[in-house]
């Protein structure tokens, strides 16, 4: 099992759900990734998502889009990120994945881009424009130094598509929740429920749920048939306000027992 794995497989046999925040690397400049990362763990998070800003995002809505705008005016780029990261590797103790879109990690070489991850603490990366069929370019290299490849299962994937992906997912099954973009919601459409249970049937890999969750209840909602969840929008946004009670009430509602 990989680390990833293993990290949320943890939090299910403590009776909790895995919790992952989504965070922009270089919003409020890279100096602020080190005490970010430090305290995230400190409250409990299973492992961190680190955006990696990017000029033409796919899947972001605007609370993502614009922290990339604010991480790029301050000079963020896929390195700068990357050797942050090493730097303080030694002091990371929950997994890291990488969300990335595949431009930058075709610039900065496939190969030395899974070592440098590597060796930056980063054990999964998840690389939203790239379809499953293209991913023999960049899985041997990551597969080579032991980074996940987390593929994300979309609510219109057709059944035969849902199984593919899902048989192909490393790490973890990223299933999203609404049809749309990243942000905050207040009600989801659908049998969630079922769709999710569905997903989980195909392998024992944990399925978690991600897009649009930004309240204790709903992580407490989605968590009774998940795995656990990703909060992006809400944790990025509250950290632009330095609201850490939010997160931490986020956080905890992961850890309450769910029967
Ligand atoms: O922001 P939300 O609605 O809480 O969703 C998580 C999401 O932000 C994060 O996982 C993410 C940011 N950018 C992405 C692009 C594709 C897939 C996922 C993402």
């Amino acid at each position: 099992m990989s680390q990833l794995t293993e990290a949320i497989v943890e939090a299910t046999r403590l009776g909790h759900k895995a919790f992952i925040p989504y965070i922009m690397a270089g919003d409020g400049g890279l100096d602020t990734l080190k005490p970010t990362i430090l305290k995230l763990q400190q409250l409990g998070v299973t492992a961190i998502e680190v955006g990696i800003p990017f000029t033409d995002p796919v899947a972001d809505g605007p609370t993502i889009e614009e922290a990339a705008v604010r991480a790029l005016a301050k000079g963020t780029t896929l390195r700068k990120v990357l050797e942050t990261l090493a730097s303080f590797a030694d002091e990371i103790t929950v997994p890291l994945v990488a969300m990335t879109y595949l431009n930058p990690i075709l610039a900065y070489g496939i190969d030395a881009f899974a070592k440098d991850a590597y060796e930056a603490g980063i054990r999964g990366v998840i690389i939203p424009d790239m379809p499953l069929e293209e991913s023999t370019i960049v899985h041997p290299s990551l597969k080579a130094y032991g980074v996940d490849l987390v593929q994300l299962v979309s609510l219109t994937s057709t059944p035969e598509r849902i199984e593919k992906l899902t048989k192909a997912s490393e790490g973890f099954i990223y299933a999203v929740t609404v049809n749309g973009i990243t942000g905050a919601r207040s009600t989801f459409e659908g049998d969630l429920e079922s769709h999710f249970k569905k997903i989980q049937s195909y392998t024992d890999t944990p399925v978690l749920a991600g897009f649009g969750i930004s309240t204790p209840e709903q992580v407490k909602q989605f968590g009774t048939f998940t795995s656990g969840v990703i909060v992006g929008s809400k944790i990025v946004d509250s950290l632009a306000k330095d609201d850490w009670d939010t997160i931490e009430s986020l956080v905890k509602a992961s850890k309450v027992q769910i029967l």
